[in-house]
C-alpha cells in the first residue's frame, strides 16, 4: 500500500509515494506482482537490474518511485476504464527503465517497455515524473496491440494523438489538457497543449508551429512526417468532443471525458487499422460513438462538429 511521506532522492517532485516493495531473493525490490504479470522498475545505471531498497517500505531513487507509481496508476486506469489488462490485454508486464543514457531529454516505448531519461536538469526534469508521460508511453503499447498505427505521416500522427489523448485522460486534474507540464523547465509551460495547440510549439520538432486545423498540417519529412506536429489536429478534435468550444467558427457541444475516452478506445481497438488517416479517424470515431450512444446522440453530433472544426472530413 502507498502512504504519503517525504521521499528522499532527487527528481521526485510530484510523487511522494512509498512502496510495499516485494521481498525477492532476500532483497526488497520494486516489483508489484498484484497488477497483471507484474509492474517492474529497473535502473539502467545499475545493469538494468530491478531497483532495490534496503528496507521494505522505502526507496531513495526518486525517478524510480515516479516511474513505478505512474505505471501502477496507468495500469489501473486501463483496467478500470476499459477492462483492459495491460498493453496486450493479457497482463503483459509494465517494465520501466529509469536513468536511461545521460541527461537524456526523452522518454520512449520500444515495443516492449518504457524508458525514461533524467533530463538535463536545465530544460527538462526527469521524464518519469510526469504521469501523462508514463500514460503516453504505455498508450503506445496499447496502440501497438490494437490498430498498430504505422509511425509516420498521418497514421503516425494518429498514433501520437492516441497517446496524448489517453495521457490527458489519465492526468484527470489537468483541465488544460497539457502534455509534459511537470517535466519541462526553463519557463516553458509544457511540451504540447491539446486545448490550444498553437500556444505551445513542441521544440523537439523544429517545425515552428503546432497546427490546430488540417489545412495547416505539416507535410515535410521532419519528425517522421510530423507525427508529433500533426497529432495536435486530432488532439484538438478530442479536446472539443470532450470539453466543447468554438473553433474557426464551428461550435462544438462537449460530451465530457467519460464518453470521449470510450469513443477513442473503441475507435482504436475496433475500427482503426495500421494505415488509417485523419479522414478514417473521423469515420471510426463516428462509428464508435454511434455504437455506444446511438445514431443521433449528442456524442455523434459532437464528433461530427469537432472534425468539421479542425477541417477533417
Ligand atoms: C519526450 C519524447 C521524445 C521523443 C518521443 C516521444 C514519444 O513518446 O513520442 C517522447 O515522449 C513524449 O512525447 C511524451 C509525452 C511526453
Ligand atoms: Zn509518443
Amino acid at each position: 500500500a502507498a502512504q504519503e511521506v517525504t521521499t528522499f532522492g532527487y527528481g521526485v517532485f510530484n510523487n511522494k509515494q512509498m512502496f510495499e516493495a516485494q521481498l525477492i531473493d532476500g532483497v526488497y525490490g520494486m516489483y508489484d506482482s498484484t497488477r497483471g504479470k507484474g509492474v517492474v522498475t529497473n535502473d539502467a545505471k545499475n545493469g538494468n537490474k530491478m531497483v532495490t531498497s534496503s528496507s521494505k517500505m522505502f526507496n531513495q531513487d526518486g525517478a524510480a518511485v515516479d516511474a513505478h507509481a505512474n505505471a501502477q496508476k496507468v495500469y489501473d486506469y486501463f483496467l478500470k476504464t476499459f477492462e483492459r489488462n495491460s498493453v496486450d490485454d493479457n497482463g503483459q508486464q509494465l517494465i520501466s527503465a529509469v536513468h536511461v543514457n545521460t541527461d537524456w531529454n526523452n522518454a520512449s516505448w520500444n515495443g516492449r517497455q518504457m524508458s525514461y531519461g533524467d533530463g538535463d536538469g536545465v530544460t527538462y526534469h526527469n521524464f518519469a515524473a510526469g504521469l501523462d508521460v508514463a500514460a503516453h508511453e504505455i498508450a503506445h503499447g496499447v496502440t501497438q496491440h490494437t490498430a498498430n498505427l504505422v509511425y509516420r505521416n498521418e497514421s503516425g500522427a494518429l498514433n501520437e494523438s492516441m497517446s496524448d489523448i489517453f495521457a490527458a485522460m489519465v492526468d484527470r486534474d489537468d483541465h488544460e489538457w497539457l502534455i509534459g507540464e511537470k517535466i519541462v523547465k526553463d519557463g516553458r509551460r509544457a511540451l504540447r497543449s491539446m486545448s490550444n495547440p498553437a500556444e505551445i510549439v513542441d521544440t523537439r520538432t523544429d517545425s515552428g508551429f503546432s497546427p490546430d486545423h488540417w489545412s495547416k498540417r505539416y507535410i515535410g519529412t521532419l519528425d517522421s512526417g510530423g507525427v508529433h506536429i500533426n497529432s495536435s489536429i486530432n488532439n484538438k478534435a478530442a479536446y472539443l468532443i470532450s470539453e466543447g468550444g468554438k473553433h474557426y467558427g464551428v461550435t462544438v457541444k462537449g460530451v465530457g471525458r467519460e464518453a470521449t475516452e470510450q469513443i477513442y478506445y473503441r475507435a482504436l481497438s475496433k475500427y482503426l487499422t495500421a494505415s488509417s488517416n485523419f479522414s478514417m479517424m473521423r469515420q471510426a470515431a463516428i462509428q464508435a460513438a454511434t455504437d455506444l450512444y446511438g445514431t443521433n446522440s449528442t456524442a455523434v453530433k459532437a464528433v461530427n462538429a469537432a472534425y468539421d472544426a479542425v477541417g477533417v472530413f
